[in-house]
C-alpha cells in the first residue's frame, strides 16, 4: 500500500493512496473519465515498481505533473494552474447565470464534476423556500417564473418594458437568498456553485461580487432555435414534469430576458459564454476559473489539496 502524506495546519495526516481521488483531480485537465483512471493506475503501478510506499501530497502532485507532461503539456500545464488555485485558504464561490433554457443546470453539474466540487446550489430552489415564505398575495412576482413575472406585477406604472420590469422585480427577491448563500460559503469556508436565472450581473452586492475568491459566468444559447430544442430534450424523459408548452409560449420572453442578462454583462464586464458545444463550454468555463483565481502556472509546485 502506499501512503499519501499531507498537511493541514501544521498537523500531518496520513492517508492511502486512492487512485479514484487522484483520477477525480485529473479531470479538469480535460480528461475523460477512462483515461484519467487509465492514468491514475498507471501512475499507482509506478510508484509500487520503484518501491515508494509513502509520498507527500506535494511531491505525488509534481510527480503526476511530470507524468501528464510526458502525456501531454497543456494537460500537465491545467492540472498545474488548478492546482496553484486550490493553494489559496479561500473557498470558491461560482456563479452560474442563463436565462431558462440555456444550460445553467447541465453545465453546474459538469462543472462541480471537473472540479471536484461538491456543492450546486441552484437559484430555483432559493426561489422555491421564498414562495413558502412570502406569500402569493405579498409577493406574486416570485410566484410566477421569471420570465412572465410580468404577468403578476400589480403597481401600473409607466414601463419601458413590462418583461424586463417583472424580471428584475422577481430576480431582486431571490437574489437575497443568493446572496445569503454567498455570504455563508465565504464564512464557512464551503465552496459553491450557484446557478440559475436569478444570477444577474449587477444585481449582487459589490462587496460580495467583487471578491477575489467569487466569479459569475453568463452562459447563452445564441441560436434561437438550437435554445428552443433544448427546452424539447429537457422535457423529453418521461419523468419530468416541466411543462413543454409554458416554456414554448413564453419563449420571446425567455430570449427578451437573455438580451438583457448579456446587456448587463456588458455592462458589468461579466464573461458570456456561448453554450453550444458541451465541451467547449466546459473549458471557457474551467480556464475562465484559473484565469480569474489566478492560477496562472509558473511550474512551482508547493502545497494544497485537490479534495475541496
Ligand atoms: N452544451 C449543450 N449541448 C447540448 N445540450 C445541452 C447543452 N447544455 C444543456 N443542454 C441540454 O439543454 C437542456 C436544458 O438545460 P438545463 O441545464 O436544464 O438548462 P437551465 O438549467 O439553464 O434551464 C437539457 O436537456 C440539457 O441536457
Ligand atoms: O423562472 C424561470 O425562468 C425558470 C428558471 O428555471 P430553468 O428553466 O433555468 O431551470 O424557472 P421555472 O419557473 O420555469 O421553474
Amino acid at each position: 500500500m502506499i501512503w499519501v502524506v499531507g498537511n493541514i495546519e501544521g498537523n500531518q495526516y496520513k492517508e492511502p493512496f486512492s487512485k479514484g481521488v487522484l483520477a477525480r483531480s485529473l479531470r479538469v485537465s480535460r480528461l475523460g473519465l477512462d483515461q484519467a483512471y487509465e492514468i491514475a493506475n498507471e501512475i499507482e503501478k509506478e510508484l509500487l515498481e520503484r518501491d515508494i510506499n509513502e509520498i507527500s501530497v506535494n511531491d505525488l502532485a509534481t510527480y503526476v505533473a511530470d507524468y501528464l507532461n510526458n502525456v501531454d503539456p497543456e494537460v500537465s500545464s491545467k492540472y498545474k494552474n488548478w492546482r496553484e488555485v486550490r493553494k489559496s485558504d479561500e473557498p470558491l464561490i461560482i456563479l452560474i447565470g442563463g436565462a431558462s433554457g440555456v444550460g445553467t443546470s447541465s453545465m453546474a453539474f459538469e462543472l462541480a464534476n471537473r472540479l471536484g466540487l461538491k456543492n450546486i446550489i441552484s437559484t430555483d430552489m432559493i426561489r422555491e423556500v421564498m414562495r413558502k415564505i412570502v406569500s402569493k398575495d405579498l409577493n406574486p412576482v416570485i410566484h410566477k417564473s421569471s420570465f412572465d413575472a410580468y404577468e403578476s406585477i400589480r403597481t401600473p406604472a409607466i414601463r419601458v418594458d413590462a418583461v424586463i420590469e417583472g424580471f428584475i422585480s422577481h430576480v431582486d427577491v431571490v437574489n437575497v437568498g443568493v446572496e445569503a448563500i454567498i455570504e455563508r460559503s465565504l464564512k464557512e469556508g464551503i465552496s459553491v456553485i450557484i446557478e440559475g436565472v436569478h444570477v444577474v450581473p449587477g444585481f449582487i452586492r459589490e462587496d460580495l461580487i467583487k471578491k477575489d475568491n467569487v466569479i459569475m459566468l453568463i452562459l447563452t444559447v445564441d441560436d434561437e432555435e438550437t435554445h428552443k430544442q433544448r427546452f424539447y430534450t429537457r422535457c423529453r424523459p418521461p419523468w419530468v414534469k416541466r411543462s413543454l408548452e409554458h416554456y414554448m409560449e413564453n419563449f420571446e420572453t425567455i430570449r427578451k430576458t437573455q438580451q438583457f442578462l448579456v446587456d448587463q454583462a456588458k455592462i458589468h464586464n461579466t464573461h458570456v459564454i456561448n453554450n453550444v458545444d458541451f465541451r467547449t463550454t466546459i473549458d471557457s468555463m474551467v480556464n475562465e476559473i484559473i484565469k480569474e483565481f489566478g492560477g496562472e502556472n509558473d511550474g512551482n509546485e508547493e502545497s494544497g489539496t485537490d479534495n475541496d
